[in-house]
C-alpha cells in the first residue's frame, strides 16, 4: 500500500476526507502522514499510528502521494520538489498548470469535495492529468468515494464551475434555511421550534430530491399545478425573481475560482 502524506492535515477539509477512508480501510493509519505549521492535529483519536509533522519536506520524503490541503493563499508559501509523486489538489482556484511549475509535478489530479464529506455526502468532481496511471486514478476515485459521490470530468475548467456549485456545500442552502427559521421567528415560532423545523425540511426535501426520479424542477411544478398555499408561496418568490439572486450567487462564486492564483 502507498504512503500518503497530507499537506495541511489538520484542515476542516482533510479531516472530513480522510475519516471516512480510514474507516473503510481505503488508506491504513500507518500509512498515512499529516502536516500543519501548528501541529495541531485533532479528529483523529482513533487512529493513533497516524504520523504527524510540521516538516514538509520530511513528509514530502516519506510520501508516494502527497495531498495539498492548504488555503490557496498558503500554498503560495510552499517550496517543494513533488516530481515523481501523484499529487492530489483540493485546492480551490490553482490550477493543474500552476501546480506543475510551482512544484516540478507531472502526475496531478485535482479535485474539487464539499464540507458534506464527513458525513460521506459530498459531490467531489475530479480531474486527472493523463500521465495518471489507471492504477492511480482507481484509488482517487476510492478515496474520494469513500466520502461521497467521486464524479470524473474530462475538463479541467469545469472544476472551477463545481467550485461554487458544489465545493460550496451546504453554504448556498444554508442561507435559503436561515431566511426561513427567521421568517418563522418572526411569525412568532420559537427560536429553537424554528431551527429544528428547518434543518427537518431541508434533510427531507434533500433525501426526497436526491432519491426520487423527480427532477427539481418537475417538483416546483407539481406544487404550482396544486393550485394550494405552496404553489402562492412559490409563485411570489418566482414572481420575486428568486432564481437572479441564485445566479448572480453562483456566478460571483465561479468568478472568484477562475481568478485563482495564477503564479504562486
Ligand atoms: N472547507 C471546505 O468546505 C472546502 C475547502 N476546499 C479547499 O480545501 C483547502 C483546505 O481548506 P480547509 O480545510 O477549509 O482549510 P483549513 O484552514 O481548515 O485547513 C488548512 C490547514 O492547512 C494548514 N496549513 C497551512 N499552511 C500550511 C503549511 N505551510 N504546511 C502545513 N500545513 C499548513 C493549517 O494548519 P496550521 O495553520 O496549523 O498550519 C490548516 O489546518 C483549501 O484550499 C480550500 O480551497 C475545497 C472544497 C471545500
Ligand atoms: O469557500 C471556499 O473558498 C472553499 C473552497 C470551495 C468551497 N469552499
Amino acid at each position: 500500500m502507498r504512503t500518503i502524506g497530507v499537506i495541511g492535515g489538520g484542515g476542516w477539509l482533510a479531516g472530513a476526507l480522510l475519516r471516512p477512508a480510514l474507516a473503510d480501510g481505503i488508506i491504513r493509519p500507518e500509512r498515512l502522514i499529516l502536516s500543519s505549521r501548528s501541529g495541531d492535529m485533532s479528529g483523529f483519536d482513533a487512529w493513533p499510528r497516524i504520523r504527524a509533522t510540521t516538516d514538509n519536506a520530511e513528509l514530502v520524503a516519506a510520501s508516494d502521494i502527497v495531498m495539498l490541503c492548504v488555503r490557496p493563499n498558503d500554498l503560495a508559501e510552499l517550496s517543494l520538489d513533488l516530481s515523481g509523486k501523484l499529487v492530489i489538489s483540493v485546492v480551490a482556484g490553482v490550477t493543474m498548470d500552476v501546480l506543475a511549475r510551482s512544484f516540478g509535478a507531472r502526475r496531478i489530479v485535482r479535485a474539487m469535495p464539499n464540507a458534506c464529506a464527513e458525513q460521506r455526502l459530498s459531490f467531489t468532481p475530479w480531474f486527472a492529468t493523463d500521465s495518471v496511471s489507471d492504477d492511480e486514478a482507481h484509488f482517487v476515485f476510492r478515496f474520494f468515494s469513500a466520502s461521497g459521490r467521486a464524479h470524473g470530468i474530462t475538463e479541467e475548467a469545469q472544476l472551477d464551475y463545481f467550485t461554487a456549485l458544489t465545493g460550496s456545500g451546504p453554504a448556498f442552502p444554508a442561507l435559503f434555511a436561515d431566511a426561513m427559521i427567521r421568517h418563522a421567528i418572526g411569525a412568532g415560532i420559537a427560536p429553537d421550534t424554528a431551527v429544528a423545523a428547518v434543518r427537518q425540511l431541508f434533510m427531507g426535501a434533500g433525501v426526497l430530491m436526491a432519491q426520487s426520479e423527480t427532477t427539481p424542477a418537475e417538483l416546483v411544478d407539481v406544487f404550482l399545478d396544486y393550485q394550494g398555499t405552496t404553489a402562492a408561496g412559490l409563485t411570489a418568490m418566482i414572481e420575486a425573481d428568486v432564481g437572479s439572486a441564485i445566479f448572480k450567487g453562483l456566478s460571483a462564486a465561479r468568478r472568484r475560482a477562475a481568478k485563482g492564483l495564477a503564479a504562486l
